[in-house]
């Protein structure tokens, strides 16, 4: 079971590097931590086990986060119109992007991350994502504002950025152009 002390934390070289496509088809060891990282996730929404286990919780969990500089990511969350996103993914990749931008007005965090860094994080409004799934079917995920920013902030984990790479240092409220500001 992953807890908190198998998540990597800033400082940690792993995080910043890109990480290795998955050779097809995954093995039995890579499906099992692709699961177990999905476990995480849904454990750490339910309230029994994130308190008895004391979890952070999460929404999305990308392989460099425990250590493993490989391309997969886990997410399990509902949307603002309550649909739920709970997928294994391997190696995931943008095909397609809107223009257009938007950013969490709340700001963003990280399961790696142990302190506040305010400031927008200006990301795509609108991503198509294709990927394998765990159970080893192509998907086509055509993705838009707390999803879409979900999934690029798991994404970029797998490139070795951190949120924060994107907040403008000098203006960190700065409105980013020609975004929509959701607030979740
Ligand atoms: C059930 O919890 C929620 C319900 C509704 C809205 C938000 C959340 N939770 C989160 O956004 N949780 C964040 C999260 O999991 N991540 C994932 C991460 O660090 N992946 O590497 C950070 C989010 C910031 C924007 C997108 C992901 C943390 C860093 C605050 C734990
Ligand atoms: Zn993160």
């Amino acid at each position: 079971m992953i807890t908190m002390k198998d998540i990597v934390r800033e400082g940690n070289p792993v995080l910043r590097e890109v990480a290795d496509e998955v050779e097809m088809p995954p093995s039995e060891e890579e499906k099992e931590t692709l699961g177990e990282m999905l476990q995480y996730l849904k454990n750490s929404q339910d309230e029994q086990i994130c308190d008895r286990y004391s979890l952070r919780p999460g929404v999305g969990l990308a392989a460099p986060q425990i250590g493993v500089s490989k391309r997969m990511l886990a997410v399990h969350f509902t949307d603002f119109n309550d649909k739920l996103y709970s997928y294994g993914l391997f190696n995931p990749k943008i095909v397609s992007h809107s223009v257009e931008k938007a950013y969490l007005t709340s700001g963003e965090g990280c399961l790696s991350v142990d302190r506040e860094v305010p400031g927008y994080v200006p990301r795509y409004a609108r991503v198509t994502i294709k990927a394998v799934d765990l159970e080893g079917n192509e998907v086509k995920l055509r993705l838009r504002d707390f999803a879409a920013i979900v999934f690029q902030h798991e994404i970029d984990h797998l490139n070795g950025v951190m949120f924060y790479d994107h907040i403008d240092p000098d203006n960190p409220f700065k409105e980013p152009e020609n975004a929509k500001a959701l607030d979740h």
